[in-house]
């Protein structure tokens, strides 16, 4: 009973950023840059996707001294990222009192079958899915907050599309089914039935679910709402920008006016150049595959 209020309340801090942009970032100058522009909270990793993408190397939890610095840095809740699986990490980072922890495939897997029992931290976590089935694991293991993978550190959003419309497709069909389907259907995406019976009466998961990976422009975060999306994460979209002052504030701004496209044209307006994006057919590693 107490660990289910205590992820109520998690679930519920969750909720409080909805329609919001949660910021990647990695010093405190870029953490109060995003602070200024309105966004809802930061994330703090030792290199944005696309650094990662480029320079390789296991990525890791950021430095600790670093992580501080950013806390200090903003009044707005700091999230962090550890590795899928490395429970140490994340007792780590419970221990400095971040604010929230993210189970990511952006940095390097610490293990290659089981994901971190979420449920063990007064902490929330959100965790990354493509589709129901890890939406639904993940939240079986105690996730607070879903975000869709897309394919981070590209500046290319098809994937985070792709991620969002299988989601509310397979949604659409749980929604259909009976119990006996429920579990027939639970069996084949290995998702438990009994989370899947939530998603079927509430008609979305149980907790909120941001997009995330490959957002470069305003549009591409509008798309995202338009898809359904609770909020935006982004991170090499700014601070791989021509200005990343500018962009923080206008993909803030078109989260908030995502279904007015007369608001969407003028927040698009001399916004300096996106990202270089990146096809996705030309990519040696795919980080949405991490995690299962
Ligand atoms: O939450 C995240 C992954 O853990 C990142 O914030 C997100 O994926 C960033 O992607 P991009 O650099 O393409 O904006």
């Amino acid at each position: 009973m107490e660990e289910r209020g205590t992820w109520v309340v998690k679930k519920g801090f969750a909720e409080m950023f909805k329609n919001g942009v949660i910021m990647d970032v990695t010093t405190p100058e870029q953490a109060k840059i995003a602070q200024e522009a309105g966004a809802v909270a930061v994330m703090a990793l030792e290199r944005v996707p696309a650094d990662i993408r480029k320079e390789g190397g296991v990525a890791r939890m950021a430095d600790i001294r670093l992580i501080k610095s950013i806390m200090e840095a903003v009044s707005i809740p700091v999230m962090a990222k550890v590795r899928i699986g490395h429970t140490a990490e994340a007792r780590i980072l419970e221990a400095i009192g971040v604010d929230f922890i993210d189970e990511s495939e952006v940095l390097t897997p610490a293990d290659d079958k089981y994901h971190i029992d979420k449920h063990q931290f007064k902490v929330p976590f959100v965790c990354g899915a493509r589709n129901l089935g890890e939406a639904v694991r993940r939240i079986a293991e105690g996730a607070a907050m879903i975000r869709t993978k897309g394919e981070a550190g590209t500046g290319n959003i098809i994937e985070a599309v792709k991620h969002m419309r299988t989601v509310n497709e397979e949604i659409r069909r749980v929604q259909l089914m009976s119990d006996e389907e429920l579990v027939h259907y639970g069996k084949e995406i290995g998702a438990p039935v009994e989370i899947l019976k939530q998603v079927r009466e509430l008609g979305r998961l149980p907790v909120v679910n941001f997009a995330a990976g490959g957002v470069a422009t305003p549009a591409d975060a509008a798309l995202m709402m338009m898809l359904g999306a609770d909020g935006v994460f982004v991170g090499s979209g700014i601070f791989k920008s021509k200005d990343p002052k500018k962009m923080a504030r206008a993909i803030v701004d078109s989260v908030l006016h995502w279904d007015d496209p007369k608001m969407l044209a003028k927040i698009s307006e001399d916004i300096g150049q996106p990202m270089e994006g990146k096809d996705i057919e030309e990519l040696d590693v795919k980080l949405q595959e991490r995690g299962w």
